[in-house]
This record gives structure tokens, C-alpha cells and sequence, in this order.
């Protein structure tokens, strides 16, 4: 039955709401990122990474630029194991990476997790245990005290290992399940855990809290975190760090809220991979801070290689509307969309600006390894002309006088709809070629030859009805000599109305286009050529306008 009242509040408020952090605006300087990919994404995989993929998502991460990642829960298999042994043995980790590893508070799997660190230079070793009253009660069955004990154990022991061991050991703690736990109890635990590790500035213990299951809307978990960095022991030799998930759709709030409340550093995953609805998207994360003028201090310049490496290592999908990172976030479809931003692409171009300001699109695509032509503007029957123009333009270089891109948006907008699907640029200038080059039932140029006298003299070689013919015109101009021969062969009477050309490519053998309308009784009926001769595809351009016109008659 769906019946709402089956639940109740599921988090805890801190014991006073500061709201300090409402007062700041937005995260001009990058936390710490710590990826767990390795971790806490591969755990939520149906089928977890296998150690070659593992070993390829490290060299990812590590070129991504994280510094801190979370590699394994070196306990809980022997891929995971290997894993760490590699990675040492083989010298992989960059000196300035330092590799994480977690342990739950258990003897046998914190004695097991330092093996798999034998030899490494230095590390972050991460014990955590449940402290949620849900946990408490259910899994645990055992008081707070009790509770606090099993952290205090697997503190004293991970310090007790560190010590005994060559390497330069880190320390992190998480009260796992911190949303259903009191904020009081849960601090009063992590200030027991970090009693027992000393601290100090240079060789900092790191609190991680996470929403493990994200039951509270951010602004409480951003109250939350405030309290524990304003209570929390020994805070200049600890880095506070956040774990946020997504079950509630506001990870990413919750991270930044976080971080605007004290939070030093971040934990989450590429594209939000994740337990149930995932970690935090630490791209999101990284790009909205890029897209206000402010340094990420990761690299997404290849995002899109990113993501293919990513989700075949993972055999995950990331969605199309996935934030920075989705097929189509940069894509319109919608006309008015298209031509705000087919327009400000242009403005752009015409200003040489150096600040990206185009209307809905609030990164500039091609800083993330997409492109103009394929990613920004895509054509079905919700697009306007805007739209179909910027195609030709942007693919073929055809830029339409502004009311002949209108009647070309309708042809294309008429197939998109009768066929009900999206259209690709080929089938656009198909849909061009069909409706304005290629397009004779009337008459149909063969060839034509000019002469000057005192005027311009044509002698037009045409096929009407299947049937080759010569007719002749005279006139001021060239056009308007093969008007007039065409005048004279029909009874139609028009005027040039426009005349546009642009070159098709750069090298001066290019091709052009050439685009006519010519008007009758305030009626605008266009053509349009495409020829290496200039004069060819004008001729051409209007004697298609006048086939146009021929229908109408
Ligand atoms: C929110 C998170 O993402 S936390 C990370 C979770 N990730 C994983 O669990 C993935 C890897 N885990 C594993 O492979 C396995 O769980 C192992 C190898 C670590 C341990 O396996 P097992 O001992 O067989 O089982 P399991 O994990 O179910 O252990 C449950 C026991 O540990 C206790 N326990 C669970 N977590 C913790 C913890 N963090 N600290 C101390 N005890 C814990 C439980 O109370 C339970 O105790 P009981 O045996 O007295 O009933
Ligand atoms: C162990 C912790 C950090 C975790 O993964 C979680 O609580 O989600």
C-alpha cells in the first residue's frame, strides 16, 4: 500500500543551526577531491572491475589529477588484494597520489588490509563503523558506548599497525550511516578516534562524514557538517571531509553546502557511479565550479574519452542528461533554443569574445572535447529555422538569406514530423538539395552561354516537358537577361528580389552557393546553385525559383 505514514523523520539535527554557511556564495577554491571509484563505485557494480580494468581506471583517475584515491577494500577479495600488491610491487603510484584503502573496524580485516599496504611509501588506511541508532538497535544490537568501543578498538589497532610499519601511514575515520545518527554521539566518536590517533598539523587524521544514505534536504546536512567542524577536536590537524550519496536526488547540493560549512575535502566518484542512486558527481562538482571562472584542479578536457573509457571498464551507462558529462547536455532540439543560441554563437564570432556568455549552454562544449557541428544543435519537429540554418551553416558552410532559411525550416520541420524522428545534417542538406538545388519539373538548365553588346544577350539551352529547347533573353545584368529569357518561355512575371552567394570552402577552386527570390505579387519563391562557377550556380539558383514559381501559377 502506499501510505506515506509509514515513515517518519529519518536524521538527526545538530544540537544548535548556525547557518554560517548560507552566508558564503559559492566554492571559489577546489577541496581536496578523493576519488572511490575503486571503492565505493566498483562495490555497487553488478559485476565488479576485474584487476586489468582496475589497474587501467587507476591510470584514469591518477590522469584526471586526483591526488587522493580510494583504491580497495584490500579485505574483501583477492582481486582487491592484488590489486594494492600491483600497484606497489610494479611502482605504479605517483609520488604525489596518495592511495586510500578501507577497512572495517575488525581485527582480522584491519590486520589483513596493512598486509596488502607492505611496502607502499606512503597511504591513507580508512576504518569505519556503523553508528546509526537504526544500526545500533538492529544490526549491532549494542549501546552507544558499546558502539563507540568497536571505533576506539579499530583506532587503537590501525595506530598500532601504523606505528609498527615502514610506511607513512594516514589515518581516516567515518561514522558510517551519519544521518541516522545523532550529531552529538557521532562527533563524540570521531573525537574519541582522533584521541586515540594524536593528530597533528603536519600529519593530519582525516573525519570523513558521510550521508552513507542521504535522508535530509542539504541545507540540514550543510547544518550538520558546520556543527561537526566547529566541535570537532584538534580541527587544525584534521581535514574534514564529506561522503555524500544521492538517494534523494541532492548530492551535489549536499557537497557544496558542505564544503560552504567547513568541509576541506570531497569523496565521490566519476558521473556519480555508485551504491543505489550513487556517490556525488565529482564531475558536476568540478565543472560547476570551471563554468563560474574558478579552478577545478581536475582535468575534464577530454571528457568525452573519459566517459567511454569509464563505461567500458565499468559496463555502466552514463545517461544522456547526466550533467557536463551526458550525450545530449548540450544539445538542442527545441526551436527558440536553437536560435538564442545559433544567434549568440555568432554574436560571439562577430565580437571575438573571450568570456563564454551563450544562451543555454552554460559551458563552452568544445573545453570538454565536444564539438559545434555534432553536439549543440540537433534537428526533429520541435526545431525552428535558427536551428536548420546553423546546420547548414556550420556543416556545409550554406549561410540562407534570413526568409529562405524560414521556408527551408518548414520543408525540413514537415519531414522530421512526417517521418517522427530526429534528422540527420546529411538528410537536412538533402532536404535542401531536394527543395531548392535539384529541383526542375518545369524546366530544367542544360547550358547557357552569355554575350556582351550594349546589353547582356543569353542563349539558354533548357529541356521543358523531356524536350531540349533554346530560348534567348537580353536584360542590364546577366540575371536579368535569363529572367527575361525565362519571362518570354513562360507567362510568368517576376522580379529579383534577392541575390546572396557564399563560398563553399576556402581554396579558391571551391564551390559556391548562390541563393535566389524572386517575388511576384509579394510572394517570395527561392532557389538556389551549387557550382565552382559562381555565374553557373546563380543561373542555376534562378531557374529553380522560377520552377517554384511555375507551380504556384
Ligand atoms: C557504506 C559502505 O559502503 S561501507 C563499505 C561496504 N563495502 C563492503 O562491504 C564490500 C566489501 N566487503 C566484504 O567483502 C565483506 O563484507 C568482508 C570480507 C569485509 C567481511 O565479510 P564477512 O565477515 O563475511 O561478512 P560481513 O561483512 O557480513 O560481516 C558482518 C559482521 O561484521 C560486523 N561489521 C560490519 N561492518 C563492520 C564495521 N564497519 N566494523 C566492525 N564490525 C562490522 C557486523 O556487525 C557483523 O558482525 P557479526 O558477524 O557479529 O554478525
Ligand atoms: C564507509 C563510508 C565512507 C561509505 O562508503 C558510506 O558511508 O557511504
Amino acid at each position: 500500500m502506499f501510505n506515506h505514514e509509514k515513515y517518519q523523520k529519518q536524521y538527526y539535527l545538530p544540537p544548535e543551526m548556525t547557518y554560517d554557511w548560507v552566508k558564503k556564495e559559492t566554492l571559489e577554491e577546489a577541496p581536496f577531491w578523493c576519488s572511490v571509484d575503486l571503492r565505493d563505485g566498483n562495490q555497487a557494480l553488478p559485476i565488479p572491475m576485474n584487476l586489468e580494468e582496475k589497474l587501467k581506471m587507476f591510470q584514469l583517475l591518477v590522469d584526471v589529477g586526483f591526488k587522493q584515491i580510494e583504491v580497495a577494500f584490500p579485505a574483501a577479495s583477492d582481486t582487491e588484494f592484488n590489486l594494492l600488491r600491483t600497484l606497489i610491487e610494479k611502482e605504479m603510484i605517483p609520488d604525489d597520489v596518495t592511495i586510500m584503502v578501507i577497512t572495517q573496524a575488525r581485527e582480522h580485516i584491519i590486520r589483513r588490509t596493512f598486509e596488502s599496504l607492505e611496502g607502499v611509501n606512503k597511504a591513507i588506511v580508512h576504518v569505519y563503523n556503523s553508528t546509526s541508532e537504526a544500526q545500533r538497535r538492529q544490526v549491532f544490537r549494542k549501546s552507544k558506548d558499546e558502539i563507540k568501543e568497536i571505533a576506539l578498538n579499530g583506532a587503537r589497532l590501525v595506530k598500532e599497525l601504523a606505528d609498527a610499519s615502514d610506511s607513512d601511514i594516514y589515518y581516516q575515520y567515518s561514522p558510517e550511516s551519519f544521518q541516522g545518527t545523532e550529531v552529538e554521539y557521532a562527533l563524540d566518536v570521531c573525537n574519541g578516534v582522533l584521541d586515540i590517533w594524536q593528530p597533528t598539523e603536519d600529519h593530519k587524521a582525516i573525519i570523513n562524514i558521510p550521508t552513507t544514505v542521504q535522508s535530509s534536504m542539504p541545507h540540514i546536512f550543510a547544518n550538520q557538517i558546520e556543527y561537526i567542524h566547529k566541535n570537532l577536536k584538534y580541527r587544525d590537524s584534521v581535514t574534514l571531509s564529506i561522503h555524500p550519496h544521492n538517494d534523494r536526488g541532492s548530492g551535489v547540493s549536499d557537497a557544496e553546502f558542505g564544503v560552504l560549512a567547513g568541509a576541506d575535502r570531497v569523496e565521490g566518484t566519476l558521473f556519480g557511479i555508485g551504491e543505489r542512486t550513487g556517490n556525488v558527481d565529482l564531475v558536476t562538482l568540478a565543472m560547476n565550479m570551471y563554468s563560474q571562472g574558478f579552478d577545478p584542479k581536475l582535468n575534464f578536457s577530454n571528457l568525452n574519452e573519459i566517459r567511454s573509457k569509464y563505461e567500458s571498464l565499468t559496463r555502466t551507462r552514463v545517461h544522456d542528461r547526466q550533467p557536463y558529462s551526458g550525450d545530449l547536455v548540450f544539445t538542442a532540439f527545441s526551436g527558440s533554443h536553437q536560435d538564442a543560441i545559433s544567434k549568440g554563437m555568432q554574436y560571439r564570432k562577430d565580437h571575438n569574445k573571450e568570456k563564454w556568455d551563450v544562451p543555454y549552454i552554460p559551458v563552452d562544449p568544445v573545453d570538454l572535447g565536444r564539438n559545434y557541428q555534432t553536439d549543440v544543435i540537433r534537428i526533429n519537429s520541435q526545431s525552428g529555422k535558427g536551428g536548420i540554418g546553423y546546420i547548414l551553416d556550420t556543416n556545409y558552410g550554406i549561410k540562407l538569406p534570413y526568409k529562405m532559411n524560414e521556408a527551408m525550416g518548414y520543408a525540413t520541420k514537415k519531414v522530421s514530423d512526417q517521418t517522427n524522428r530526429e534528422l540527420s545534417a546529411q538528410e537536412i542538406y538533402d532536404v535542401f538539395i531536394d527543395n531548392y538545388v535539384d529541383y526542375s519539373p518545369h524546366v530544367e538548365l542544360i547550358d547557357y552561354k552569355f554575350s556582351k553588346k550594349d546589353t547582356y544577350e543569353v542563349k539558354l539551352i533548357v529541356k521543358i516537358d523531356g524536350k531540349e529547347q533554346k530560348i534567348k533573353g537580353s536584360g542590364g545584368g546577366s540575371l536579368d537577361a535569363v529572367s527575361n529569357a525565362l519571362t518570354s518561355q513562360f507567362d510568368v512575371d517576376f522580379e529579383i528580389e534577392i541575390y546572396e552567394q557564399q563560398s563553399l570552402g576556402k581554396e579558391t577552386s571551391a564551390e559556391a552557393c548562390a541563393q535566389v527570390g524572386i517575388s511576384n505579387n509579394g510572394t517570395i519563391y527561392w532557389g538556389a546553385g551549387i557550382h565552382e562557377d559562381i555565374m553557373q550556380a546563380s543561373v542555376e539558383a534562378l531557374v529553380v525559383s522560377v520552377n517554384r514559381l511555375i507551380d504556384a501559377a
